[in-house]
């Protein structure tokens, strides 16, 4: 066993709960800190919305789960599993490979009751101030706060020696500020704040987006609304009605929005909308993180970053697991909080501070010659296999054959040749058999 720590993990979604099991294996002595009464995070489905639906007044009452009620998993749970707790069928639940989010939420309960997690998590109790009170004994205060009555909340500080960041990616919308978007009249939000379609039945809708939330959310306005026309970002974008689709059309982005409800896109098409839905995902936010302007997030780059866990000047006493995106982000997220903890442990070693700086500094210079806005610091889409690999190679593990293999890159070149009911059509038995040849 190695050295051993007091350390706070701030959330209890996927990452918080196996960031858990890792410190825990590793011998540290942990308080998990959840605002809500439950596990799960993103998987607890909380059917209300937020007073603002675009989510920009920063006083409103926040909703943490961003899930639709008809959401199904766009990773099949071969892929959502960990490496050594398969997401198994089980009796009762939802046998489909790319389950509904009950499925998930189910196998995050089990997994936390079957390490024995359910004791270390302290519910209902929001993280407030995370701050670095002595950078020698490397002291962290965590101040959290629970309620008492409808109006009354209590406040306590406690002293860890290291904390980890996992308060999830998925909450802070992030939202397309066109021309006129604050003054058009009409009912505007974000994904965030939608659950079901039936508020858009035989309305004008534009939906902004094209990832995977823009597709659902068209996908189950299409058969009610009167017209959807989606907004794309991109430079070949043409106007055109979309096939297989009764009433939807596609745009490039909006230009600009006008009072009197006229919605024009950069093609100089013009749609009269009822509303607008922006699917234009989210954004980092550390509302209780007190770093001395060590750790900033500046265009959505949360930095300066080792390997996108460590703040090399506060290491490894300040982490974060969970930020990369496009990616088989479980992996990831295991994978990193594996690291995390042999690393307080001190049975991994980092690189010297300066030598960790220079690694990030190096990433930031590679992006900006490649072109790419710090908006795409976390993005792995071409990077996932590098991230992996590199944290494989630290941990020393062997991941199965049909996982090295994949990318998110070639998982979505398949599964955008299965189109819409890609869940129900593709067969991913034979696809992981198919990526299991060792290379
Ligand atoms: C609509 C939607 C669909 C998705 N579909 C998929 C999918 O199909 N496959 C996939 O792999 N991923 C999917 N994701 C991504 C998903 O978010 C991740 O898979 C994963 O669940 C993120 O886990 P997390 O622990 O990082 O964050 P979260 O699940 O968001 O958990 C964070 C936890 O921290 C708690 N918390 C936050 N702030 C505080 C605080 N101050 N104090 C105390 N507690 C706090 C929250 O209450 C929450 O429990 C989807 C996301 C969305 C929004």
């Amino acid at each position: 066993m190695g050295d051993s720590y007091k350390v706070a993990v701030i959330g209890a979604g996927y990452a918080g709960l196996i960031t858990a099991r890792e410190l825990q294996r590793e011998g540290h002595h942990i308080t998990v800190f959840e605002k809500a009464n439950k596990v799960g995070g993103t998987w607890l489905y909380d059917p209300r919305v937020e007073a603002d639906p675009l989510g920009v007044d920063p006083s409103r009452e926040i909703v943490h789960s961003s899930l639709y009620k008809s959401l199904r998993v766009n990773l099949p749970r071969q892929i959502l599993g960990l490496l050594d707790y398969p997401f198994a069928k089980k009796e009762g639940g939802d046998p489909r490979n790319f389950p509904g989010h009950e499925e998930v939420l189910r196998f995050l309960g089990d997994f936390a009751r079957d390490f024995g997690l359910m004791e270390l998590i302290r519910f209902e109790h929001e993280v407030t101030r995370v701050e670095l009170v002595d950078e020698v004994s490397h002291e962290w205060v965590v101040e959290s706060r629970t309620r008492k009555t409808e109006s009354k909340w209590e406040s306590k500080e406690e002293v860890f020696e290291a904390v980890v960041i996992c308060n999830g990616k998925n909450t802070q919308p992030n939202i397309a500020m066109f021309s006129g978007w604050d003054t058009w009249p009409r009912l505007q939000l974000h994904s965030h704040n939608y659950r079901t379609p039936q508020q858009f039945e035989n309305k004008i809708v534009v939906i902004i987006g094209n990832a995977a939330s823009a597709h659902d959310i068209l996908k189950e306005t299409d058969p009610l609304a009167r017209q959807v026309h989606q907004a794309v970002r991109g430079p070949n974008v043409e106007l055109k009605k979309l096939e297989n689709r009764d009433n939807v059309w596609q745009h490039s982005m909006i230009e600009r929005a006008h009072k009197d409800g006229k919605v024009v896109f950069e093609d100089g098409s013009i749609v009269d909308a009822d509303v607008i839905i922006h699917c234009t995902g989210y954004k980092y936010h550390f509302p209780f993180l007190k770093s001395d302007g060590i750790v900033t997030v500046e265009d959505n780059r949360v930095g300066p970053l080792f390997q996108h866990v460590f703040p090399p000047s506060l290491a490894p006493w300040l982490s974060f697991v969970g930020l990369p995106y496009q990616a088989a982000t479980n992996l990831v997220m295991e994978l990193q909080s594996k690291w995390v903890a042999k690393v307080l442990s001190g049975k991994l070693e980092l690189p010297t501070q300066e030598a960790m700086m220079c690694s990030v500094e190096e990433f930031y210079h590679e992006m900006e010659k490649g072109g790419w806005p710090k908006h795409h610091a976390h993005n792995l889409m071409y990077k996932e296999p590098e991230h992996i690999g590199w944290l494989v190679d630290r941990l020393d593990i062997k991941l199965p054959n049909w996982l090295k293999n994949m990318t998110v890159a070639s998982y979505l070149k398949e599964l955008f040749s299965y189109g819409d009911k890609f869940r129900d059509i593709w067969d991913i038995n034979k696809w992981t058999q198919e990526m299991d040849s060792p290379n």
